[in-house]
Order: structure tokens, then sequence, then C-alpha cells
């Protein structure tokens, strides 16, 4: 049974520094244990929660960084939309990760003709997949990768990734990578981090603010048998944490 650790922050602003906090933490520890530090960034609102004091940080070996996207929309990595783009404004710009550890989907190969879902695979997802196997699995085979650290953000309808409620994507055990076409939260093409490589890191943080984000976080901690895609979050052996601020937490039993 994974004990989240949740801590809520009467601003942003301190919710910000205190994830810069774990961030600079577990770069250290991976870095020290493992010679780099993988990480997977969500998009949404997460990318300015974490840049905003990440960024002025200057005791983190970037060097050492190897980042991907947890999901990522299938657009140019120079739209707006994209996750990728975002989060060169908002850290990549600011600090100095070599561009080749800065793992982005190639959108170049997205296909005309879209596979149906159910395939789960596309020219995008396929080559993304490869890219994570080419930097977890280069020195031995393994079922899935253990990234130390994924950032992911919870919609108000319970999705994180780009995993939905009900979709069939939720249930994939053994792909690393998937795509999906229908996403209902726009753009609806994107590929995706699966359940299991979620559950396989040695670190999960959510991060969600915002009065917007109350019933959904009531839902996911008071009725646990929702089968949400953000309660399907369990790390088999890693540790989970929230990062809320308190317009978000306002209806959570929180210990003051
Ligand atoms: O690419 C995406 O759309 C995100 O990865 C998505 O999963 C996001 O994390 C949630 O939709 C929450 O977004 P907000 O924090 O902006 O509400």
């Amino acid at each position: 049974m994974v004990h989240p650790i949740v801590r809520s922050f009467a601003t942003s602003n301190e919710l910000s520094v205190s994830l810069a906090n774990l961030v600079t933490e577990l770069s250290a520890k991976s870095i020290e244990a493992h010679d780099r530090f993988t990480v997977g960034i969500s998009g949404g609102s997460l990318p300015k929660l974490l840049g905003a004091d990440l960024k002025h940080r200057k005791d983190i070996k970037w060097d050492k960084w190897e980042v991907f996207f947890c999901d990522e929309r299938i657009v140019p990595l120079d739209h707006e939309d994209s996750n990728y783009f975002v989060c060169k404004k908002e850290l990549f710009d600011h600090v100095p990760i070599p561009p080749e550890k800065i793992h982005t989907i190639k959108p170049e190969l997205a296909s005309e003709n879209e596979p149906k879902n159910e395939e789960a695979t596309d020219p995008v997802s396929l080559e993304y997949e490869q890219q994570l196997i080419d930097v977890f699995a280069k020195a031995s085979s393994i079922k899935f990768p253990l990234f130390d650290l994924l950032l992911l953000g919870v919609g108000p309808d319970g999705h994180t990734c780009s995993l939905f409620p009900g979709h069939p994507l939720l249930d994939e055990k053994d792909l690393w990578v998937v795509y999906i076409g229908d996403s209902p939260k726009p753009p609806p093409k994107r590929v995706t981090l699966t359940l299991p490589v979620v559950n396989h890191a040695r670190n999960v943080a959510f991060v969600a603010t915002g009065s917007g984000k109350q019933d959904i976080l009531h839902q996911i901690f008071e009725d646990p048998g929702s089968n949400l895609p953000s309660q399907l979050v369990k790390p088999v052996n890693g540790k989970l944490y929230w990062f809320l601020d308190d317009a978000a937490s306002a209806k959570l039993n929180l210990p003051k």
C-alpha cells in the first residue's frame, strides 16, 4: 500500500520552492547513486510551477539529467501546444541541460492515416519508446524503465499523463509508450507513458493547484473506488508525493 506524502501550500510560489527542493534532493541522490537523474515532465500548468524556482537553482548537476515527457502532444516542437515548447520556455532556456539529454518526440513521423486506437502504436510512439529503450535498457533488457522522478498533473476528470477515465489504454500492460488519437483534452493526438511505466518510477510527484481541482482531489482521496487514472498511480516500489495549494486541497481533511 502506497502512503502518499501530501503537502499543501498557501501559495503556488511556496509550492514551487518545495517542489524545487525535492527535485534538487532527488537529483543529487540519483546522480550519487547511478550517475544520472532520469525525469519525466507533464504538460499543462506543471512546467510553470516546476520552473518558477527550480530555474534559479545553482546546486544541480544539470549535465547529468535525462529528460523525457510523461505525455506529449503530436504537434511541432515550436507549437504553443507542445509540452516541450512550454518546458523550454519555463525551464530549459534557463538551465544548462545538454540539448541531447532532452528527449523529445519526432512529430514529423506522424502518419497521415491515423492508427486505430486499439493498435496503441504509431510511428511517433514507437520511435519515442525506442528513445526510452536506448536510455534505460542499453545495458540489460528490463521490463520497464526506472525513472528517478515522474512529475504528473491531474485533470478535472482525474486523468494524468494522457491516460483518461475509461480509456482502453489504461489496460496496457507491456508497452512503455502508446498513442492516443481521441484525447478528450485537446489536442486529440498524443503519446503518453503507460501506467506500468509510471508505477515503476522511484518517485512520482503529482502537482495540482487552484479551486478547479477541489472536487476531483476530494474524489481521488476520499473515494478510492473511483478507479480514476490518477488513483491507479501506485508506485510498485517508489514514493508518491502530492504537491497542492490550499485552493486545490480545500475539501481534503489534511492534518494542519
Ligand atoms: O499534456 C497534458 O495535457 C498534461 O500532461 C496533462 O496530463 C495535464 O497534466 C493535466 O491535464 C493537468 O493539467 P493542468 O495542471 O493544466 O490542469
